[in-house]
């Protein structure tokens, strides 16, 4: 049997899924934290239905988020991104990865913390650029200067996101390993 289906984790999940009573639970981050690809396995293990704010909001514009930055700019994309969270966060059971910003929304932030509990997946800035230079779909690091953006962005947020209802350290080990660090944070927090 892997590490990973072993009894005890199932047990634990299971701990937790009593804790939460239903409730969501929503990744929060910067870009390139991990929010989707944990978020995905955090599901898997908890049994729950997994949800991407990103891909929903692509999905109700028919567009990618590049292209609705560039035809209808970000104040445009930050209200559809409110709306659609709002709407996702009435389900139960689910695990939400959210944008870079949604947090950084005082309504969105308001939100998550009424109806759900919260996890900052947090990075450094070398991590968090090594892994978002992997893809050119972030518009806002489409500067003549990405990292020194980046910077500025993990400055001006990381306050906002020390909001969250727990911080996990989003480090260069597999991902299954930070889902795991997730739930055992998750367990400590709701004890
Ligand atoms: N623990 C990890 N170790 C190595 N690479 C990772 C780890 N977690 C995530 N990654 C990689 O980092 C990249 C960004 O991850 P992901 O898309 O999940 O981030 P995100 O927080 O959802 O970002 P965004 O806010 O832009 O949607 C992906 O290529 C992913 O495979
Ligand atoms: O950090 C941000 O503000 C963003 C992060 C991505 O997830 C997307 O939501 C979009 O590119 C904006
Ligand atoms: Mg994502």
């Amino acid at each position: 049997m892997s590490k990973t289906d072993s009894p005890a984790r199932s047990a634990r999940a299971k701990a937790l899924t009593e804790r939460l009573g239903g409730r969501p639970l929503i990744l929060v981050g910067m870009m390139g934290a991990g929010k989707t690809t944990v978020g995905r396995r955090l599901a898997a293990r908890l049994g729950r239905r997994f949800l991407d704010s990103d891909e929903e909001i692509e999905k109700a514009a028919q567009m990618t988020i590049p292209e609705i930055f560039a035809q209808r700019g970000e104040p445009e994309f930050r209200a559809g991104e409110t709306r659609v969270i709002s709407r996702l966060l009435k389900e139960n059971d689910i695990v939400l990865a959210t944008g870079g910003g949604a947090f950084v929304n005082p309504e969105t932030r308001a939100l998550v913390k009424s109806s759900a509990v919260s996890v900052w997946l947090k990075a450094d800035l070398d991590v968090l650029f090594e892994r978002v230079s992997r893809r050119s779909n972030r518009p806002l690091l489409k500067t003549a200067d990405p990292k020194g953006t980046l910077e500025k962005l993990i400055a001006d947020r990381y306050p906002i996101y020390a909001e969250a209802d727990i911080t996990v350290l989003s480090r260069d080990v597999p991902q299954d390993s930070v889902a795991a660090d997730v739930i055992s944070a998750l367990l400590h927090h709701l004890r």
